[in-house]
């Protein structure tokens, strides 16, 4: 178990420009510059192979709490697959993911990949969902310690996004890999079955959860 500590705090530095001025005075906005507090020494214990869940409304601070994670878990020498750092090329999909084709279907299968248009069309001419779920069976044929998927499913149907979660999660525990996703949806934790909920509220409030043993 690592315990890492995560603080993060912003300066307005609002500028003020004639319409800034203007939204200032009609909503009794102070315009001096602020310290907006997102995260206040929050101490999160990750064991290598835990299923981490970050909730939150939009902007309240999962994707800098993931951004933090990763960079202290590669500084211990940990390696990362984020699904934000796939460039896919321009080819098959098929072509894209696994050492042959047995493995590519099974990959794309276990990313709710399973059409075979899909298998012979190139990325460009996919929908931004089945894109995503091509990035996500790229991530799983990486060999990583930590996978890492922000905005988890915000781009997918909620069956398909649960059925993912699902299959993700069976082959990250499979693996022994800790996999960490972010996303405003709160309904993936019966598919995910998280081992740690970490759930961001206003300001530098958040619930850390372990599932109990
Ligand atoms: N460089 C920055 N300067 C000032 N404020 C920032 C900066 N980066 C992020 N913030 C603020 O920190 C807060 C958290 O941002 P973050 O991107 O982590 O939110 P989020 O929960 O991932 O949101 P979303 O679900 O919309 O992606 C936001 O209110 C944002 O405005």
């Amino acid at each position: 178990m690592t315990q890492y500590t995560i603080s993060r705090a912003f300066k307005s530095n609002v500028e003020r420009s004639q319409r800034v001025l203007e939204i200032g005075e009609s909503f009794g906005l102070a315009l001096s510059d602020k310290e907006f507090v997102i995260y206040d020494n929050l101490k999160i214990d990750i064991d290598d192979g835990d299923i981490v869940y970050i909730t939150g409304q939009s902007g309240s601070g999962k994707s800098l709490l993931l951004r933090d994670l990763k960079a202290q878990m590669a500084g211990e020498g940990k390696k990362i697959a984020d699904l934000g750092d796939i460039v896919l090329e321009d080819k098959p999909v098929i072509d894209l993911v696994g050492a042959s084709t047995v493995e590519a279907t099974d990959y794309l299968a276990k990313a709710g990949i399973s059409d075979a248009w899909i298998y012979i069309r190139k990325p460009s001419e996919l929908s931004d969902g089945q894109r995503y779920r091509l990035k996500l069976a790229k991530i799983m044929e990486q060999d990583a310690d930590v996978w890492i998927a922000d905005e988890f499913g915000a781009v997918l149907d909620r069956v398909t996004a649960k059925i993912v979660a699902f299959n993700i999660q069976k082959v990250a525990r499979r693996l022994g890999k800790t996999f960490m996703v972010a996303t405003t949806h709160t309904d993936l934790g019966e598919e995910l079955g998280p081992d740690l909920t970490i759930t961001k509220r206003f300001r530098e409030k958040v619930d850390v959860e372990r599932r109990a043993a």
